[in-house]
């Protein structure tokens, strides 16, 4: 079966894994896996249930430390000590939990965390919310990423589970300097809205931020992924595409029967 290997760009990935390894006990989760995120994609992760996929991420955002390996951010080396280092490097995750504040509105989960303050004259401890400020700044990034929401100044717990996932998905489009991780972000969504949260994902790339997609949702991956990064056993099996390879392929890659 053909693959697309990786080819060599002129352009340093934007993020590279280089021989991870994470051992938890006895269990061998990453055994020597590599990874390439280019400028632009939608890369899609995608494994049998055990494969990786969650261990692969978190030592990408910087949630669990590598035993061994290298990772890169557009070229250079970086050692990540927990996850706060890899956001201040502009890798914003959304996790399956979204972590939103349901009785909060939309602006202030759209900040929730990095709230803007205003100049005081008294330092930084009296520093009051900005709260107009962030308000005009969530507008205009809802408003550009051409996601419907009702009013931003409406309580997150009234919003449906799409629109949920879309304040979630925006925040990290509008806090990511670098590139956006998303896990599964289309779990427990109907047609209509996973539709819109697409959408919203493709919007991201459009305005030229690198996605990294994990899902179990082959039809998804084949319809949003420039590439997918197939995981079996702690490593890399293959990268492939979807206009060279079916979701058939994909799924016979992942489980094994067949060899990439
Ligand atoms: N904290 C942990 N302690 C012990 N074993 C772990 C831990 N996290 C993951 N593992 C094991 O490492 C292997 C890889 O798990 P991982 O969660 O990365 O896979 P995954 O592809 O994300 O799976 P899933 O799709 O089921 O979430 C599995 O065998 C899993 O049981």
């Amino acid at each position: 079966m053909p693959v697309d290997t990786p080819m060599t760009a002129a352009q340093p990935p934007v993020l590279e894994a280089r021989n991870l390894i994470k051992h938890y006990g006895h269990v061998t989760a990453l055994d020597g896996v590599d990874f390439e995120l280019r400028a632009g994609e939608i890369l899609a992760v995608v494994g049998d249930n055990g494969a990786g996929k969650s261990s692969l991420i978190k030592a990408l955002t910087g949630a669990v430390r590598p035993d061994s390996g290298e990772i890169l951010l557009d070229g250079k080396p970086v050692h990540f000590k927990g996850p706060l280092d890899a956001r201040h490097l502009g890798i914003e995750t959304v996790y399956q939990d979204l972590a939103v504040a349901p009785a909060l509105d939309i602006a202030s989960n759209l900040f929730l965390g990095r709230e803007r303050r205003r100049a005081g004259i008294m330092g930084s401890l009296f520093r009051r919310l900005d709260k107009k400020g962030m308000r005009e700044e969530a507008e205009r990034s809802m408003a550009e990423l051409k996601f419907r929401l009702p009013s931003i100044t409406s309580a997150v717990e009234t919003l449906s589970g799409g629109q949920r996932q879309g304040v979630a998905v925006a925040r990290a489009a509008l806090f990511a300097k670098k590139l956006a991780i998303m896990d599964e972000p289309t779990a427990a969504l109907g047609v209509r809205e996973t539709g819109q949260v697409l959408e919203l994902i493709r919007t991201i790339r459009e305005r030229g931020l690198p996605v990294v997609l994990i899902s179990h949702n082959m039809p998804n991956v084949f319809e949003l992924a420039d590439r997918i990064h197939i995981m079996r056993l702690g490593r890399r099996a293959a990268v492939v595409t979807p206009k060279t390879h079916s979701m058939a392929d994909v799924v016979a890659i992942m489980t094994g029967a067949a060899q990439a």
